[in-house]
């Protein structure tokens, strides 16, 4: 709480040692608590990922939900990238508070954090909507102390410097509500627009090239595509070699897009080119990344 300087999120917790889903509890109790309120768990015995997969919960992992509200629906998809942001950088600030080398720990679009080639938390933003506003629970996961089975953000610090202390789940949490908050603000009065060049710095993508299945099912095609950035609504933007232009839509291991054949966009500049207005529908599949 001294390390707290939010004034709105993280002030209320609530906080268990055992419990079936942080993301549970707020959900189905979000009517009786006050926004901003934060659930922690020390374990999950059911906690909740993405499309219905189970987030393995053991001590050691930092899980915890919180509420927020939203007007707005068009920014509500991108809620979950203000979020993973706000985790990013406030993981390099309490790093750089605590004199400790800087974690690159980035963001997997959509919703992944990744160290070293390798996930170390996810994100799950729901919502329900109440006259007028949108009830938000967004719940974070990330792997502070578990070496296995892959790695964590204490394993990659003590790699760097075995002398140095490691991070502390109650450190990082305040320093991602001291984040969140300013970045909710300008998020809220701004719009995304203000801090997209600061996402696309902590994500993974920016000029990556994907492969992706053109066209149904049965008569298929690789095609290369590179990633730009974000579409206004939030998915991926990416240009084929052939110049067309796609939106990637995540949903599962499938993702639908849109192409354009008219525009061709420089996939090499430091910011992403603007995405055309008029997309073409066709669905495609990621498969793997070309060499
Ligand atoms: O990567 C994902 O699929 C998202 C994982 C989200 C896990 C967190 S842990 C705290 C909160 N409670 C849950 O049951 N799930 C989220």
């Amino acid at each position: 709480m001294a390390a707290l300087r939010a004034s709105r999120f993280g002030r209320w917790m609530l906080w268990s040692p055992r419990l079936a889903s942080t993301h549970d509890l707020v959900t189905q109790n979000f009517a009786k608590l006050p926004v901003g309120v934060v659930c922690v768990a020390d374990v999950q015995f059911k906690g909740r990922g993405r499309s219905k997969n189970v987030w393995e919960s053991p001590p050691g992992c930092l899980m915890f939900s919180f509420t927020s509200q939203m007007e707005d629906a068009r920014k509500l998809p991108l809620m979950q990238y203000v979020v993973c942001l706000a985790m990013t950088e406030a993981i390099k600030e309490l790093c750089c508070a605590k004199g400790l080398s800087e974690l690159d720990v980035k963001i997997k679009w959509p919703n992944d954090l990744y160290l070293k080639g390798l996930k170390v938390g996810g994100i799950l933003c729901t919502s329900s909507y109440q006259p007028k506003v949108y009830n938000i629970c967004t719940g974070i996961g990330l792997n502070v102390d578990n070496e296995e089975p892959t790695t964590c953000l204490n394993a990659a610090l003590k790699e760097m410097n075995a002398n140095l202390p490691t991070l502390k789940r109650e450190d990082i949490l305040a320093s991602f509500f001291n984040k969140f908050e300013v970045l909710f603000e300008i998020f809220t009065n701004e719009g995304f627009q203000a801090l997209e060049e600061q996402y696309y710095n902590s994500w993974l993508h920016s000029g990556q090239k994907v492969v992706v299945q053109d066209g149904p099912e049965a008569q298929h095609a690789d095609s290369v595509v590179t990633i730009q950035g974000l579409t206004p609504a939030g998915y991926l933007y990416a240009i084929g070699e052939d110049g067309k232009s796609y939106e990637l839509h995540p949903d599962g291991n499938r993702v639908s897009a849109k192409e354009d054949g008219n525009l061709l966009h420089e996939s090499n500049s430091a910011h992403p080119a603007a995405p055309p207005t008029a997309l073409r529908s066709a669905l495609l599949k990621i498969t793997k990344q070309p060499q």
